[in-house]
């Protein structure tokens, strides 16, 4: 299904999995799509939606970087919701969806009931850091914008932060790969300049305002962002980490089982 906001074509589907009231919308990470959370969607109840986020999967746009600035997406995403769900809403966001997610709660807290935020950052706090992390997201945006979309990839999937990856079984490294080398690489370019974790606000001194019940997750082969997640949740007035056994960076494709537990067993709390 598509849907115009603001101007910009998103492409979302769908799924119900049975007549449960919950509603979720499930937010991708970078070079990702709506089939990222393909491994996890069965074992979640009531109905999800499923959208590509700007420039990913089937929502390219030929806009430039400064539509993707996060507080454009996440009004984007608000009216996705307004639109197409009954808020408020459970809201999971897996690494760059997170920050989007993070980002949505805090500007329209109104629209969701239950957040959960998978490896993903209030932002980057020092701001030599942050200028350190434009200027990274910039270079890797002219390798990018030079066509070198194979070039990129593979020197992504190499950074250590998705090292357990390469124990997954060569279907599920295949799928993912995959789904890296479908994207456009100009759309990928312009969405780590525009909302990359440099480039994003710094949310950390807001999260104390968040009064609902928020679920961190974390691979366990992941340390720096257990580490994130540890001080969120230190922050957070109803948040709750799980670290998720025998699963790195992205938990859903991982240990999608297990992820979909900790979620469940969390919403029978709520
Ligand atoms: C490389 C780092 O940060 C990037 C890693 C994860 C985020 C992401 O969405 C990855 C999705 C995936 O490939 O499975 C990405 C983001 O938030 O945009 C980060 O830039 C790092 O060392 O933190």
């Amino acid at each position: 299904m598509e849907i115009i906001l603001d101007r910009e074509k998103y492409y979302f589907e769908t799924v119900t999995n049975n007549k449960q009231p919950s509603q979720w919308l499930l937010l991708h990470g970078f070079m990702g799509s709506h089939h990222d959370f393909d491994a996890v969607i069965p074992y979640l109840n009531g109905t999800i939606l499923l959208p590509d986020l700007l420039g990913h999967g089937k929502s390219r746009t030929s806009a430039p970087y400064t539509r993707y600035y996060i507080d454009r997406q996440i009004d984007d995403l608000a009216g996705l919701i307004k639109q197409r769900m009954n808020p408020p809403i459970n809201l999971w966001g897996y690494s760059m969806g997170g920050r989007l997610a993070l980002g949505l709660t805090l500007k329209h807290p109104k629209l969701v009931k239950r957040l959960v935020l998978e490896s993903s950052t209030a932002g980057i706090t020092s701001s030599v850091e942050r200028l350190n992390r434009r200027q990274h997201d910039q270079q890797l945006a002219k390798t990018l914008k030079q066509g070198n979309l194979f070039e990129f990839v593979s020197a992504w999937e190499n950074l250590k932060l998705f090292a357990s990856q390469k124990r997954l079984s060569l279907n599920r490294q295949k799928f993912i790969h995959q789904q890296r080398m479908g994207q456009d690489s100009i759309c990928l370019a312009n969405s780590l300049l525009g909302m990359g974790t440099g480039t994003m606000p710094n949310y950390w001194p807001q999260l104390h305002e968040l009064d609902l019940p928020v679920t961190l997750l974390a691979g366990a082969l992941d340390s720096k962002y257990t580490k994130l997640t540890a001080q969120m949740e230190k922050i957070l007035p109803c948040g709750q980490r799980h670290i998720v056994r025998a699963a790195g960076h992205n938990t859903h494709l991982e240990q999608p089982f297990m992820t979909a537990k900790i979620i469940k067993q969390e919403e029978h709390y709520k």
